[in-house]
Parts: structure tokens; C-alpha cells; sequence
């Protein structure tokens, strides 16, 4: 069993929480500091994916499950060129990786991508605090020579302003336009590429996870991406069969203030839109509904969620700090979702129209893959519009 980090040891890394509360740790990866919303994950697997989330920007992870950092990192399981998390937090200093796709080790990979890491935290004791005080500011130090100015870290902590307000998605979307043929991961060839002809998919990326790309090219379509301040008429100019909206960091009401037109302007024309988490947001901001700020988020996998319209239970990927308020919804888009832990909104779609979203994450990356029907459905929303 790898030791977790004695208190007889020179603490390395601190967590610097708003309300004065303090963690020492193990500090590993990067040196520095970092002011950040902190969140926990309750996730076993994908510590690689989750880093590499963009819809993590602002945030530092703490990850419930203690063993992060076992089975190394490799180098497809990347949702984004970097890590966008802002620094993790676990209970055990990562070990040796031992897995056949470990190319690297987690703690040389963090320390590459300037990506701070902290080991040695009772992560309960400090889950329990992001639930009780709602997901925390807080901010994170590591030096070596164990010396922490913890005035000025607390005030750190306290003076930064939070995600609420914050348009992140400006900052990780795609620089240009591009396509996207890669399929889903599939033992034994590994990624595949689509050559059959596909459907025309506009995907609107806001920060948008590979795995998503790759179910969409496994469903069938032919996938342009554009950059998060598109227009309707930049998208609808590609003539595609349907819009998909990416999920991403930050607010969506901020992110919304360019999102919306660009959604509203679409909706004008009868074509299919699917939305995932932050474009689940958007699409319901740009139908007319609110947004919230959840007290600490929905942030694993493992978490059961129930398809009003089927009665099936399925078992899902999330990463939201804020939800969709579903008193708000307007008539003629209906509820179609909702969480079995604490009843919040889950998925939305329009009355008699295949324009639908979801909150949490069907791309299953990591996670389970009870959700994947929901590409197919997109897919058949468009050959239906197609064979009209
Ligand atoms: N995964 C996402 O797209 C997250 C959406 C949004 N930033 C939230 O935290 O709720």
C-alpha cells in the first residue's frame, strides 16, 4: 500500500480554502500556485480524461477514489491538447503506473503540462467541506521547500471572483474551423476513421471533448467543428443536416451572451440540434429558460439518471456546476431527464421537433456507456429530415 503523506513530514503543498480553512499535503507535479473553484469527482477511472476535460477550466479536482495516478497516462486518451483542470487532489501520492497503454507517469506528465498536484489529503474530511459550503474558492500551493504565505493565500482564495459571471469557453474553443472523422476507440485496432459518407454535423465547440467527436463519427456523421463564437448564419452556411452543441467551461448564462443568437438563429430553421451539458445549458437559455448555480455540482460517473419518456434508468457521466432551472421551462419543451440523487433537470426537448439535450455526458469518458443511444437518435432525427 503507498504511504499517504505523514504528518512527520515536511508538508509540501497547501489548499488554501476562501473561509480561512487550510490542507497541508505532499506537493507533486508543477510548482506554484493556482486560485481555483475546488470540486470533487467521485469517479474510479479516467483521472487522464477528467484532467483533460476543458470543461474543468477554472477548476481543481479532488478526486474521491484514492487510487489516481495507478495505471499512468498514455497518449490517446486525451480529451484536449492539455489538462484544462487547474490541479488535482488525492489521498494517495500517485505509484508506479503499471498498465500496457502507460506511456508515461501521471506526476511527469503533470509537471510537463504546469499542472499542480497535491497528495496526502483526507479527501473525505475535505469532500464534506465542498458540501457543505457549496464548491469552494480556494487556493493551491506547492514548494518544495515547504514555506506557504497563508495570509495571502486565504485572501487569494477570498478576492477571486468565481465562475459565476465567467465566459471560459471563449478560452478553449478551437482556433479555426476543422473536420473530424475519428471513431470510437475499439479493441483490437484501437481509433478507426469513418470513410463511409456521413451526415453533415455542424458541431459548435465551446470546449468540446474528443470522445464526443469520435460518437458523433461513430454515429454516422461527417463532422465540421467551428470555433464557440460561430454565427447561425457561419453555421448554416455549411448547409449541415443537424447542430450539435458542445459541452465547456464557465457560466453559460456569460458564455450564452454570443451562444444564444447563434442557437435562436438556427432554431429558425427545422433542423435537428442535439446539446451536451453546456450546450444542453445554452440551448435551454436560447429557448427561453434560466440557468443556476448548483450548491457543489454533479462531478463522476455513477450517476443514475431516469429517461421520463422510457422509464429507463441509466447510469451516467457528469461534470456540471450549474443546471438548468426546469420550473422555468417554457411550453413546448418538455422535461425529458432527471438525476436520481437530488431530482435536478437532466435533459430537455422541444414538442414535436428533434431538437433535444442533455446534461450529463453520453460520450461515456470516462464512465458507462448506458447513454451512447443518444448519438443514434441524433443521427436518425437527421436521415428521417433527410427522407422526408
Ligand atoms: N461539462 C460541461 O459542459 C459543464 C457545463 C458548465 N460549465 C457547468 O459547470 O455546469
Amino acid at each position: 500500500m503507498p504511504a499517504s503523506h505523514q504528518s512527520s513530514e515536511k508538508p509540501t503543498a497547501l489548499i488554501a480554502l476562501a473561509d480561512g480553512q487550510l490542507f497541508y499535503g505532499k506537493g507533486f507535479g508543477a510548482v506554484g500556485e493556482t486560485v481555483a473553484e475546488l470540486v470533487f469527482n467521485t469517479a474510479m477511472t479516467g483521472y487522464q480524461e477528467i484532467m483533460t476535460d476543458p470543461s474543468y477550466a477554472g477548476q481543481v479536482v479532488t478526486f474521491t477514489f484514492p487510487h489516481v495516478g495507478n495505471v499512468g497516462v498514455n497518449a490517446e486518451d486525451d480529451e484536449t491538447t492539455d489538462p484544462v483542470a487547474a490541479g488535482l487532489v488525492v489521498k494517495w501520492d500517485p505509484t508506479e503506473p503499471s498498465n500496457w497503454r502507460s506511456s508515461e507517469d501521471l506526476v511527469h506528465w503533470l509537471v510537463k503540462r504546469g499542472r499542480i498536484g497535491v497528495g496526502g489529503i483526507d479527501t473525505r474530511r475535505l469532500t464534506r467541506a465542498i458540501r457543505q459550503q457549496g464548491a469552494p474558492h480556494v487556493a493551491l500551493a506547492h514548494n518544495p521547500n515547504g514555506e506557504f504565505d497563508i495570509e495571502a493565500l486565504v485572501k487569494k482564495a477570498r478576492d477571486w471572483k468565481g465562475l459565476v459571471g465567467l465566459d471560459l469557453a471563449k478560452d478553449v474553443t478551437c482556433a479555426q474551423s476543422y473536420r473530424w472523422d475519428e471513431k470510437r476507440w475499439a479493441w483490437p485496432e484501437g481509433y478507426s476513421k469513418r470513410t463511409e459518407p456521413g451526415l453533415k454535423v455542424v458541431a459548435v465547440d465551446y470546449g468540446a471533448k474528443r470522445n464526443i467527436l469520435r460518437c458523433l463519427a461513430s454515429a454516422g456523421c461527417d463532422v465540421t467543428v467551428l470555433p464557440a463564437t460561430a454565427t447561425a448564419e457561419d453555421v448554416l452556411a455549411l448547409n449541415p443536416d443537424g447542430v450539435f452543441l458542445s459541452n465547456g467551461p464557465g457560466d453559460p448564462a456569460a458564455t450564452g451572451a454570443y451562444a444564444v443568437p447563434m442557437i435562436q438563429g438556427v432554431l429558425e430553421k427545422d433542423l435537428p440540434v442535439f446539446g451536451i451539458c453546456l450546450g444542453h445549458q445554452m440551448l435551454a437559455l436560447a429557448l427561453g429558460a434560466k440557468t443556476i448555480k448548483m450548491n457543489h455540482g454533479h462531478h463522476g460517473a455513477n450517476h443514475p439518471v431516469k429517461d421520463l419518456t422510457t422509464g429507463k434508468v441509466e447510469i451516467t457521466s457528469m461534470n456540471h456546476g450549474f443546471a438548468v432551472d426546469a420550473q422555468t421551462l417554457p411550453a413546448g419543451v418538455t422535461e425529458t431527464h432527471i438525476s436520481l440523487f437530488d431530482g435536478s433537470n437532466c435533459g430537455i426537448a422541444m414538442k414535436d421537433r428533434p431538437v433535444f439535450s442533455v446534461q450529463y455526458h453520453p460520450e461515456a469518458s470516462p464512465g458507462p456507456q448506458d447513454s451512447y443511444y443518444l448519438f443514434d437518435r441524433f443521427a436518425e432525427a437527421m436521415r428521417a429530415r433527410r427522407s422526408a
